[in-house]
């Protein structure tokens, strides 16, 4: 059964849900993420989905962190999980709002890097993603919290969220816009100075980038941290040095490779609690998104706080 249902209308579906024995899934649909069109979804929903197990109703968003309102009230309506469609953005708003919830994460891939989707292997063809969600498996994975905002891939300071802030006033979505504005943008830009306090040990560093892990990349195979585990319980903080011009390409060729972790200028700690200072940056990134930067980052792990539909209910992180 599909229910066309107004967003705002969502929890009016709470007793419909009491008195279904068949699980419910709600599908929330970004209508501006990514670049592939998304209008035959709920087609496809209706055509894939287990109709023996499953009522499902869409609802799109209609502005930013509107999912997370959906998200929350579907849970609350005792949805078996809510499918974000969209990408990493999408995906952070919708898992925000089930966050300690009984109701799963589904993820059907729209982004221009499906950070989270990719590190958790689920697929990113749409009828393969849509097909998953008739099996039974579900991962409990960490979050994080940065300055109090929930995050459940990456997010940082430093080259990638200048990065982030010039992408979303680009006008321009997708891959090839992240490389062209990262070519151009590597020449020019300053590595700043990081005031560090990790689990209790403080440091300063001068960094490239400074980011934090908890899923290992940061979308389309960028691997960031190729051995981040999302289910430790830790956040990976991942300081890149400056690295002289000759080394950009093979860094390039590592973050594709999954072998940044190995390079010299790169050092990787695994820590609960992380507080960063920086007075001259101006702007980080969760899950992709950029925000404004006010000189301080505080950043703590919260451990097995989300269920996710998954390939497969493993501990260990699956890559593709
Ligand atoms: N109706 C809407 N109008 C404008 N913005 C919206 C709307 N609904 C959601 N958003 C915002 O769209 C932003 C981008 O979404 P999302 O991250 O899913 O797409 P993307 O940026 O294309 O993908 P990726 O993160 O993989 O690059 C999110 O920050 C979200 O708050």
């Amino acid at each position: 059964m599909v229910v066309q249902l107004p967003a705002s209308l969502i929890k009016l579906t709470a007793p419909l849900l009491e008195a279904d024995t068949k699980k419910h899934l709600v599908f929330i649909m970004n209508p501006i993420s990514g670049t592939r069109k998304k209008e035959r979804v709920p087609q496809l929903a209706e055509e894939l989905l287990d109709k023996t197990q499953f009522t499902h109703t869409f609802a799109l968003t209609e502005r930013p962190l509107h999912a997370t309102e959906l998200a929350r009230a579907a849970a609350e309506a005792g949805a078996y999980a809510v499918i974000a469609v969209g990408g990493d953005g999408t995906v952070n708003e919708v898992a925000s709002g089930l966050m300690h919830s009984k109701t799963a994460l589904g993820i059907i891939p729209f982004g221009s890097g499906n950070g989270l989707a990719r590190h958790l292997g689920i697929p990113i063809s749409t009828v393969e993603a849509i097909r998953l969600l008739n099996q039974p498996h579900t991962t409990l994975i960490d979050g994080a919290l940065a300055n109090g905002r929930p995050f459940f891939c990456t997010a940082g300071l430093g080259f990638d969220a200048h990065i982030g802030r010039l992408f979303a006033s680009a006008g321009q979505r997708g891959f090839g816009s992240y490389v062209r504005l990262s070519l151009q943008e590597y020449f020019t830009y300053s590595p700043q100075r990081y005031s560090l306090e990790v689990d209790g040990r403080t440091f300063r560093r001068k960094c490239f980038v400074v980011s934090l892990a908890n899923a290992g990349q940061y979308g389309n195979n960028a691997y960031i941290s190729p051995e981040a585990d999302i289910q430790d319980g830790k956040i990976d903080l991942c300081l890149l040095k400056p690295f002289p011009a000759v080394q950009a390409l093979p860094m390039g060729m590592r973050l594709f490779q999954g072998s940044i972790h190995e390079s010299p200028y790169m050092e990787i700690i695994r820590a609960v609690h992380i507080r960063i200072q920086s007075p001259k940056s101006e702007c980080m990134h969760l899950d992709g998104e950029f925000l404004p930067f006010e000189g301080v980052l505080e950043v703590k792990a919260v451990p097995a706080c989300l269920q996710v539909i998954t390939p497969v209910a493993d501990k260990r992180v699956i890559m593709c």
